[in-house]
């Protein structure tokens, strides 16, 4: 079914019901998730000026190998796709870097990163 299209009319109640309880489950979630990413701006922006402030660099690649490490770690323990967690993590950070670049009067991308792009050296090889 495509996503505009209505549920059809003689679907079973019971599991309308079901479906629209879930639904307020996943909508939650959602409006957790961009809380959460609003909060992790917030402290991506702090990081930004500090890097401006003090000329480093707004790309760290070693800090970002360690947090994909990481997470692919938490994703496998909670039985979610690590290749997913990275190219999650990856689109954030291409997003705060590109922040970062703005941030200390550069150019828009970060030259050799395109935004959503993954880090240009990644050792870790997707399972
Ligand atoms: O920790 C930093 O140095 C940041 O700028 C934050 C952050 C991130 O979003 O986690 C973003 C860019 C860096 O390449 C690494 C990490």
């Amino acid at each position: 079914m495509a996503a505009h299209e209505e549920l059809p009319a003689d679907a079973d109640a019971a599991a309308i019901e079901q479906l629209h309880s879930i639904r307020e489950s996943i909508d939650n979630i959602d409006a957790a998730l961009i809380h959460l990413l609003a909060e992790r701006f917030k402290f991506t922006q702090s990081v930004g000026r500090l890097k401006a402030a003090h000329g480093l660099p707004a790309a760290d690649p070693a800090r970002e190998l360690m947090q994909i490490d990481r997470l692919r770690g938490l994703a496998e323990e909670a039985h979610l796709d690590p290749a997913f967690a990275e190219k999650f993590l990856n689109f954030i950070i291409a997003e705060v870097i590109h922040h970062h670049v703005k941030i200390a009067g550069g150019p828009a991308v970060a030259p050799g990163r395109a935004a959503g792009a993954a880090p240009a050296v990644s050792p870790i090889v997707a399972s």
